[in-house]
């Protein structure tokens, strides 16, 4: 009987809906899993087949029937090593999120996810049943007796616990786990903790977790699988948001794993992630969309420069053209501060003053406004000119407008709706001002000096007051609470749902916190209006905190 085994996980990207293209690269991968890496056994991520999460895709029997006949194909092709493929089952009318066992060209077994998780970002009753006949699904690979769950079974006890009690010597545990701040130290707790509890059952099961990778509209999956032997020894996760084969030989005897082929995290830090999730989601958008360039307004502010950065980081310098779009408010070293960081960066800066256009609006209006005081309404056309001339560009030469707004900023809705909200893709709309800074400073140290000398983000534009410049002398902070204190509050409120009343009790203002909770409140329909862009924290506005617009709740 062998002893051991050699284990392939498949951490690669499986683009939603491209059931063919997703078929074949998993029949290939499966011949290179054998062939080059001598593996008996190869597992491929949670709903590989049909990408992660396929959404409103799973109504249509097409769609099901596609990924069915892909999976036969697949299975038709498979020898000399067993793989496991997850993929959408569909029964009459029923959809499994199911992961079946391919061998000797055809499907042996199929397990059906039992927890099926609704909440967060998660959908999942919404297109899967759970089958009251499943239960754990145990096979054998020469001889070694494998089980399988997918991705939430492991956060519950219960599946796992059955699946040892079926006999399972190694479980596999496919996933599309969305990335967010802080979730692998819980990863590897719950790793930790899952394979200690097989303990009472004698010598412990060992456990393999491969997670998928890359992004999804607002989604983002990090890999980071980590494998967990069946003393509880938790390995290091693998390189997050990297695309690699993981390579282990399991060890039937002492129940542990030996890395062949293991590529782990240089710089697992919470801004490195958030860096490369922020940068990987915005690449994956624009390439699996069949876009190569962004324009972006660039204002010598500290919101614009970052998402420079991330634009260059994530689809090259020579692919972003930056746009500085001065007006009669607009300060010298604003325009001085965008050429700075172009320089540095290596983009193509393009001016293109705005006070003609804004004019011709001003001129348009006047004699319907005559007699109105000048208001915000003048401020955002400003704000609307260079959205239309940003859009213009898009237009023209193909690409995407980058928008800029962060959380802050969509939270209270101080960003203009058809202006700087405009574009296709909003790379840091889940972090707040605060940490928009942070992150700054982490590029300009940690993330690498700029191409061409002089900082990625200009010390300056770190250093200078955020002001939207549409009037004179316009500060944020003259409307607004100092962002320490206003990102304090909203995340209390948004990440983690504190109410007025213990907003007070922490010691914030009271009229702070209406003041704040009511700008939150009133501005859920701009942020229904929003560009998507990369989930980082525990709590995303849109898919995972879906408020309605029309609301008497209050605060
Ligand atoms: N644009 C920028 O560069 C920028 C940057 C920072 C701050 N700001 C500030 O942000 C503010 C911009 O926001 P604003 O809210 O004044 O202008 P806005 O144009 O973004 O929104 C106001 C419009 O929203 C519509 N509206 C209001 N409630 C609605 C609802 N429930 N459903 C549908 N439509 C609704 C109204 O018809 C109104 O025309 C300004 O104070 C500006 O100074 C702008
Ligand atoms: N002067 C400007 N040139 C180019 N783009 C600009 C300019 N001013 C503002 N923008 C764009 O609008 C957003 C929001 O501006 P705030 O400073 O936050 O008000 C900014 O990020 C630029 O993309
Ligand atoms: N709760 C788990 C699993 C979710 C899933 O089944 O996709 C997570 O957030 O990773
Ligand atoms: O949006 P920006 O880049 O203009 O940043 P700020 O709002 O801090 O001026």
């Amino acid at each position: 009987m062998t002893q051991t085994l050699r284990l392939a996980l498949a951490q690669f990207d499986f683009p939603v809906g491209a059931v063919r293209r997703n078929a074949a690269r998993i029949a290939e991968m499966i011949v290179q899993a054998r062939d080059e890496y001598g593996a008996q056994l190869v597992l491929f991520p949670e709903l590989a087949l049909s990408g992660y999460p396929p959404e409103d895709l799973l109504m249509r029997p097409g769609f099901l029937a596609d990924c069915e006949a892909a999976l036969q194909e697949i299975a038709a092709g498979v020898s000399g090593i067993t793989a496991v493929v997850g993929w959408p089952q569909a029964a009459g009318s029923i959809v499994y999120n199911a992961a079946s066992v391919l061998r000797d060209g055809r499907i042996t077994h199929t397990y059906r996810k039992r927890e099926l998780p609704n909440y967060a970002v998660f959908d999942e009753r919404r297109y899967f049943d759970v089958d009251p006949d499943g239960g754990a699904c145990m096979f054998e690979v020469d001889g070694i007796r494998v089980g399988v769950l997918i991705c939430e079974d492991l956060w519950f006890p219960e599946p796992l616990a059955e699946t040892v009690a079926a006999g399972a010597e190694l479980v596999l545990i496919p996933n599309a786990s969305p990335f967010e701040r802080d979730k692998h130290a819980q990863r590897d707790a719950l790793m930790a903790q899952r394979a200690k509890e097989t303990q009472a059952h004698g010598i412990g099961t060992a456990l393999a977790y491969l997670n998928t990778v890359g992004g999804q509209d607002a989604l983002m999956f990090d890999g980071a699988s980590v494998v967990a032997d069946g003393d509880g020894a938790v390995h290091p996760a693998a390189a997050a948001f990297t695309d690699q084969w993981l390579v282990v030989d399991f060890d039937r005897e002492t129940r542990r794993f030996q890395a062949v082929q293991w590529m782990v995290d240089g710089d697992e830090s919470r801004d490195a992630l958030a860096w490369r999730a922020i940068v990987r989601g915005t690449r994956d958008y624009f390439h699996k969309n069949g876009f190569r360039k962004a324009w972006l307004g660039l204002s010598g502010g500290i919101d614009s420069s970052l998402v420079l950065a991330v634009a260059v980081d994530a689809l090259g310098a020579e692919n972003v053209t930056a746009v500085r779009m001065p007006s009669r408010y607009t300060a010298d070293l604003s325009n001085d501060l965008a050429a700075e960081q172009c320089a540095s960066l290596g983009v193509e800066l393009l001016t293109l003053p705005i006070e003609k256009p804004f004019q011709g609006y001003l001129d348009a209006l006047s004699e319907i406004f005559e007699g109105h005081a000048v208001d915000t309404t003048e401020e955002n056309l400003q704000s609307r000119t260079r959205g239309a001339l940003l859009m213009a560009l898009s237009n023209k030469f193909g690409g995407l407008v980058v928008t800029t707004g962060n959380k802050s900023e969509y939270a209270v809705g101080y960003a203009t709706i058809y202006g700087d909200m405009c574009g296709g893709y909003a790379p840091i709309k889940d972090l707040y001002k605060t940490e928009v800074f942070a992150l700054a400073r982490w590029r300009n140290t940690v993330g690498g000096s700029a191409p061409h000398g002089g900082q990625v983000i200009p010390q300056a534009v770190i250093d200078r007051p955020p002001s939207a410049e549409l009037r004179e002398n316009q500060k944020d902070q003259d409307s607004l609470p100092p962002y320490d204190v206003l990102d304090a509050i909203l995340l209390r409120h948004i990440d983690q749902e504190q109410s007025r009343e213990d907003l007070v009790q922490a010691g914030f203002h009271p009229a702070t916190v209406d003041r704040v909770l009511h700008l939150v409140r009133i501005s859920e329909w701009k942020r229904h209006q929003s560009a998507p862009g990369p989930k980082v924290s525990r709590r995303a506005f849109s898919r995972e905190r879906r408020y309605p617009i029309t609301n008497g709740y209050g605060t």
